[in-house]
């Protein structure tokens, strides 16, 4: 592997200027997604204060099992991992889980 950057691209403009491009597209996604998911918390927090006050069990596993067939097949159609996607949602949901159990504790003392 070289280090010089005759043959790398990294000093040629055109390359630059493609790569600030796609990089500009990149950080407007990551804002989408960012916005998105503080979407789904404000939405999962009233979901965490509902179950709370009614007693109900922070995880729904059977609701998980359906979220997670129809992500693998939006995957799918979209041309995306549907293992990458499923333990995508994976990590959210554990995420809600423990907020869910935080508001339970918090709402029984
Ligand atoms: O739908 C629920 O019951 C939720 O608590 C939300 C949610 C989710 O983040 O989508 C989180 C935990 C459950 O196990 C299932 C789904």
């Amino acid at each position: 592997m070289t280090t010089s950057n005759t043959h790398n691209g990294a000093a040629d403009p055109q390359v630059q200027a493609e790569l600030s491009r796609l990089r500009d597209s990149i950080d407007n996604i990551d804002a989408a997604v960012i916005h998105m998911l503080a979407e789904r918390f404000k939405a999962t927090q009233q979901v965490g204060y509902l179950k709370a006050r009614h007693h109900l069990p922070a995880a729904d596993p059977a609701r998980e099992a359906r979220q997670i067939k129809r992500l693998r097949g939006l995957a799918e159609s979209a041309k995306l991992d549907p293992a990458f996607a499923e333990k995508f949602l994976n990590f959210i949901v554990a995420e809600v889980i423990r907020h869910h159990e935080r508001i339970a504790e918090d709402t029984a003392s």
